[in-house]
Parts: structure tokens; C-alpha cells; sequence
């Protein structure tokens, strides 16, 4: 198996894809994040954005592609697929969707679906500069490492909040992912890797949709 297989096997291992079908979810707005995995040089990445400073919500910060679902949309693949397509040019037929993840509530109370897919090393985004301001990857394992990690004794949707700061070598930027987006690469690393890392992730690999499915009841009951 190539490390692509074995990613892809590693996620089958931890989520079915029907972990939440027997949940009630009250109708709350919902949004979708495309978390894009690639492989280069031997190695899994991730791509993030960083969001335009002119946006209402998140200003300049570093988020996934993604955004809330319209009325067209056929479900939440569709949803991620749509939004990555309109924020970075990502076209939907080079994208090859892994799984959904567990649904988070975010502090808006949006039902966020994460979807987990594989683009290709070669894709050159074109970022719609009303939404994003940038876009980069750094590798995956990043986010299982103790010393980028600063742990907030926040409580949030995972535990601790988490914070990340990282160093683009491209283009020396530093970029800070925290909070929701950190907490969803932290569990895109762990289930891809199947590792857990030194500091707390607030769900256990053994069962991590329980960890979820408590998390996702606590908030619902604070709706
Ligand atoms: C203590 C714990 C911390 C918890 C909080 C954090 O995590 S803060 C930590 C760091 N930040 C993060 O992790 C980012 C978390 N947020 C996100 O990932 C994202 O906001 C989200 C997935 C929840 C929702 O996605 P988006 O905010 O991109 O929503 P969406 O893409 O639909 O719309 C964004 C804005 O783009 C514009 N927009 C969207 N579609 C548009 C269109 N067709 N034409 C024109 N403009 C459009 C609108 O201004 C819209 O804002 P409006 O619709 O408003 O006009
Ligand atoms: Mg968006």
C-alpha cells in the first residue's frame, strides 16, 4: 500500500460514516470544512487559508476552505466541494473525498461537518480575495508535535483550546491555527496517523465518535 492507501485505511479504520446517522440534530445552520490532505515528497500535508481581513466573522484568521451550506446544496460534501471551488479555485472533479468526520457546533451554533479529501500536489490555488488572503500547507505531523503546541486552559468544543504557531519556510510568515481549525487538523493527524500526540485531544482513538458524540451532546444541550 502507498501512504495514500494507507491514509485512506487508517480514516476507514476510525470512521464508518454513519457514527452520527441515529443522532436528533436540531435544525441549526450548518457549514462544511474541506480538510485537504496531498502528498509530497513522501510526505502528508495539509492546506489551510488565511481569511481576508475584511470579512466579518474571523478576520485574518487561518481556517479551513469551507463555509455555510446554501439551498442548492445536495449534502455536506457538496457543501465543502462548493465552498473550495469558490474560495481557491478548487475544482470539485480533482478532489477525491475520503470521509466525513464528526459534526462540531461552533460558537455561532453552526453544525460544522468536517470532510476529509485528498487534492492533488500539483493544484495551484487561485484564492477569491473577498474570502481568502492566503493559502498554504505544512505537513500533517505538525500538528502532533508537543513543542508548537501551546494548550490554552480554555474549555472548548475538544478541551483545551489549542494554538499552533507556525513558521511558513516559503515565505517566512508565521501563521498562528488555533481554536476549531486546530482542533479539526489535530484529529485529521491522529485518525491519518493513527498516533496520538503528547498533549491532550480531548476524544480517545480507541473510540474517538463517543469523545465526538459527547462533545456534540454538551454543546447541543447548551443550545
Ligand atoms: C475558545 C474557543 C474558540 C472557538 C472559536 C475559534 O475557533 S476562533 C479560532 C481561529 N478561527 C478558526 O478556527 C476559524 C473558524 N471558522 C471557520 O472555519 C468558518 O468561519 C466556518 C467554517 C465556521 C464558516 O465558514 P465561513 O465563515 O467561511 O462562511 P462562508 O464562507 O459561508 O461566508 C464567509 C463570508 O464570505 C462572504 N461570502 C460567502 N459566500 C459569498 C458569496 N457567494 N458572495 C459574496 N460573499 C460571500 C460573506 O461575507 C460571508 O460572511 P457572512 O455570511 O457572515 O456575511
Ligand atoms: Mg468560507
Amino acid at each position: 500500500m502507498d501512504l495514500k492507501e494507507k491514509t485512506i485505511a487508517s480514516f476507514k479504520k476510525y470512521v464508518s460514516g454513519d457514527e452520527f446517522s441515529q443522532l436528533k440534530l436540531p435544525v441549526i445552520p450548518k457549514a462544511s470544512v474541506l480538510i485537504p490532505l496531498l502528498v509530497r515528497d513522501g510526505q502528508l500535508r495539509l492546506l489551510l487559508t488565511v481569511r481576508s481581513i475584511h470579512l466579518k466573522q474571523h478576520a485574518g484568521e487561518v481556517c479551513f476552505p469551507g463555509g455555510k451550506s446554501e439551498s442548492g446544496d445536495r449534502d455536506e460534501v457538496h457543501t465543502a466541494l462548493r465552498e473550495a471551488e469558490e474560495e481557491i479555485g478548487l475544482p470539485p472533479d480533482k478532489v477525491e473525498v475520503i470521509c466525513k468526520l464528526f459534526p462540531v457546533i461552533n460558537k455561532t451554533g453552526l453544525l460544522i461537518t468536517p470532510v476529509v479529501a485528498f487534492i492533488e500536489d500539483s493544484f495551484k490555488a487561485s484564492p477569491n480575495t473577498d474570502e481568502v488572503s492566503e493559502v498554504f500547507t505544512l505537513p500533517l505531523e505538525f500538528f502532533t508535535k508537543e513543542a508548537d503546541h501551546s494548550g490554552y486552559p480554555v474549555p472548548s468544543v475538544f478541551g483545551p483550546t489549542h494554538s499552533f504557531m507556525y513558521t511558513d519556510p516559503s515565505t517566512g510568515k508565521i501563521h498562528q491555527i488555533w481554536g476549531l481549525t486546530a482542533a479539526l487538523a489535530i484529529t485529521a493527524a491522529v485518525l491519518a496517523l493513527g498516533k496520538k500526540p503528547e498533549f491532550e485531544i480531548g476524544f480517545n482513538l480507541d473510540n474517538p465518535a463517543s469523545g465526538f458524540k459527547d462533545i456534540l451532546n454538551r454543546k447541543l444541550s447548551k443550545l
